[in-house]
C-alpha cells in the first residue's frame, strides 16, 4: 500500500494519516531489542555517511527542518518577534550568497499559546506555520476538558500545528485504550491543524513502551510523533529515535501512510543534526527529509549551524553571542 504525495507550491504534501482502529494484537507483539538498538545507535555518530564537501548543503537542509522554538516562562512578544525574524531569514544574505543558495526559512516557529498571535503577525506574508505546544504542556496533567479547549483556542488563534503531550501514566500502566482514546480526541480537536504527539520518552521507562506508544499514537491519527518536551531530564536520544522511526516504518508498511518524526530537546550541535539526517535517510529514505515529514524541535541548534556555515565560508569561527535567537 502507498499513499500518494501531492505537490503544492513546489513542496511535497503528504495525505494526512487518518488513523485506524486500535489493534491490540499488533501492540502486544511489538518488541524492542535494547542492546541491538543501543549498538546501532552508538555506531551512528562516528560514521561518515555525509561527506565533508556536502556538509554545508546538509546543514542548510537541517535549517529548513527546524521548528524554531522558544518555550520559556519569561517569553515576551519582543523575543517572539525576534525569533520570527530569524525564522524568516535564518542565515545572513551574504552567507547564503557565498554558499550559492536562495532564501530559505525554518520549518516552523514553536511557542506557547499566548505567543501564537504575535508569532502569526510576525510571520504574515510567509508560508512559515506557527506550532503551539498544548494540552497542559509539559506534564499534560490538567483537566481533560481544559486540554481539549486549549487545543481549540490555539487553532482559533492561528496555530497550524499543535504539539500535544500524551498522558505518560497511560503508558506506564499499559492502558492502551485510554492512550488511544485521548490521542483520538486530541486529533479531532485539532481539526485541520496537524497534530504532533509528544511521547516524553524520557518518562516512559523502556524502549518497548516507546515503540508501543508510538504505534498507538499513529493508530489514533497522529501526523507526527515527537520525542520530548525539552523539559524531561532525558530528551531526544539516538536509541529512542531508532525505535520511533522503525515504528513509523512499520506503520507505513502496514497502512501506506507516512507519519512524520520530530526529535526535540537537547539537539544543539550542527554535527548532531547531520547524524539525525543520516539516520532518517538510512532508515526511512529521502522522502522523509522534507518539512512535512521531519522536524527538529530546537531552541539553539540554528545558532551552531550558522557558526559552522560561517566557518565553512570564511575559515574562522565567530563568537556564539553573534547568533542569538530571540
Ligand atoms: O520542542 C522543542 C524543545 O522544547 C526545544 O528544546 P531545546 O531548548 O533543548 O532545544
Amino acid at each position: 500500500m502507498d499513499s500518494q504525495s501531492i505537490e503544492q507550491h513546489g513542496q511535497l504534501v503528504e495525505p494526512r494519516n487518518p488513523g485506524m482502529a486500535l489493534d491490540l494484537d499488533w501492540v502486544a507483539n511489538v518488541q524492542a531489542n535494547t542492546s541491538a538498538i543501543e549498538r546501532r545507535a552508538a555506531s551512528l555518530p562516528g560514521r561518515r555517511s555525509v561527506k565533508k564537501d556536502y556538509q554545508a548543503a546538509w546543514l542548510l537542509k537541517a535549517i529548513t527542518l527546524i521548528d524554531l522554538t522558544t518555550l520559556s516562562g519569561d517569553d515576551t512578544t519582543g523575543r517572539v518577534r525576534r525569533l520570527c525574524a530569524k525564522a524568516r531569514q535564518p542565515v545572513s544574505p551574504a552567507l547564503l550568497q557565498a554558499l550559492d543558495m536562495e532564501g530559505i526559512t525554518t520549518g516552523a516557529v514553536c511557542v506557547y499559546h499566548d505567543m501564537i498571535a504575535p508569532a502569526v503577525k510576525a510571520l504574515d506574508g510567509t508560508d512559515i506555520p506557527v506550532a503551539a505546544v498544548s494540552t497542559g504542556f509539559p506534564a499534560g496533567l490538567s483537566p481533560f476538558h481544559l486540554r481539549i479547549a486549549e487545543i481549540e483556542e490555539s487553532v482559533k488563534a492561528g496555530a497550524k500545528e499543535i504539539d500535544i503531550v500524551i498522558s505518560r501514566r497511560h503508558v506506564l500502566t499499559q492502558n492502551w485504550q485510554a492512550l488511544y482514546d485521548e490521542m483520538r480526541a486530541f486529533r479531532a480537536a485539532c481539526g485541520d491543524a496537524h497534530v504532533k504527539a509528544i511521547l516524553a520518552t524520557g518518562e516512559l521507562g523502556t524502549l518497548r513502551n516507546v515503540a508501543r506508544a508510538s504505534l498507538i499514537c499513529m493508530m489514533a491519527g497522529a501526523d507526527f510523533i515527537k520525542t520530548s518536551t525539552g523539559k524531561e531530564s532525558v530528551n531526544a536520544t539516538l536509541p529512542v529515535s531508532l525505535v520511533m522511526i522503525r515504528a513509523i516504518r512499520d506503520y507505513y508498511d502496514a497502512t501506506g501512510y507516512r507519519v512524520g518524526y520530530k526529535p526535540a530537546g537537547g539537539i544543539s550541535k550542527a554535527k548532531d543534526s547531520i547524524t539525525y539526517l543520516a539516520l532518517i535517510k538510512e532508515e526511512l529514505g529521502d522522502r522523509w527529509l522534507q518539512p512535512d515529514l521531519f522536524r527538529f524541535g530546537a531552541s539553539s541548534l540554528l545558532g551552531d549551524i550558522e557558526r559552522q556555515l560561517e566557518h565553512h565560508v570564511t575559515g574562522a569561527y565567530s563568537a556564539g553571542y553573534r547568533h542569538a535567537m530571540g
